[in-house]
């Protein structure tokens, strides 16, 4: 029986290019100005990057490792934190909103009715994730949240240890939590933590599941056993 849903996002509940094509060029664009002007809560991340590099590293040097790993799609926290930032402006402002596949919603319904927790965890930050749900295109969706994982708070999407630590925080046994991702290497980290899993595999998807479940969109729920119950 499941007792908790955990879900990434990018691939998952929400289209790539929703990510791709509008979150990032929108932090790109901004990132440089944003570590220069000194805008609230980036001393912190350049102070991250700063011990990453080697104490000595300069202002151009945390802002050049920056312009890198967001042009590498890495997924290191500082780059996320700061992503997080710049793109809380955008959504305050109406700039920016979540964009969440039309199934997901009656998913989240159908958890909640059921009593079922859903927890969300993805290389976004928090405050990222919070913004993506609360200002949705599928409106509000915040509240059928029970809570949001990031690389800070549960650690690197392909380690086993990050899905451990994820479980201890939400008080379930490993063998009730289903974790439903478009990445095999993340899928392949949860099950060895003792998760179950399911492939999301969403359209232009070619990940190759392997021996993972998985489904087109998430109306497949209705006949899914493990979340059924
Ligand atoms: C809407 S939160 C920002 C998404 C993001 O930065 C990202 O890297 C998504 O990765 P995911 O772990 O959700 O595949
Ligand atoms: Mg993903």
């Amino acid at each position: 029986m499941t007792l908790a849903v955990v879900l990434d996002i990018e691939g998952t509940v929400s289209p790539l290019s929703a990510v791709h094509d509008v979150l990032f060029p929108y932090a790109r664009e901004r990132l440089e100005s944003w570590v220069r002007q000194d805008r609230p809560g980036t001393q912190a991340v350049v102070d991250e990057v700063r011990a990453v590099l080697g104490g000595h590293a300069d202002l151009d040097d945390v802002v050049r490792t920056l312009l890198e790993w967001h042009d590498g799609n890495a997924k290191h926290s500082p780059l996320k934190t700061l992503h997080g930032l710049v793109w809380e402006r955008g959504f305050l402002g109406g700039e920016l909103s979540g964009v969440i596949y039309p199934d997901v919603p009656p998913a989240l319904a159908g958890w909640r009715r059921r009593g079922t927790p859903c927890w969300i965890y993805s290389s976004g930050s928090v405050l990222a994730q919070r913004l993506w749900f609360s200002r949705s295109d599928q409106g509000d969706l915040g509240g059928y949240l029970a809570g949001h994982f990031d690389t800070l708070t549960g650690g690197p999407k392909q380690d086993p240890a990050s899905y451990r630590r994820i479980g201890r925080a939400i008080g379930t046994p490993a063998r009730d939590v289903l974790f439903l991702s478009d990445s095999r290497a993340e899928l392949d980290a949860a099950r060895t933590a003792g998760w179950a899993t399911i492939g999301v595999s969403r359209p232009g998807c070619t990940t190759d599941f392997g021996t993972h479940r998985a489904i087109a969109d998430f109306t497949e729920f209705g006949t899914a056993r493990e979340v059924a119950s």
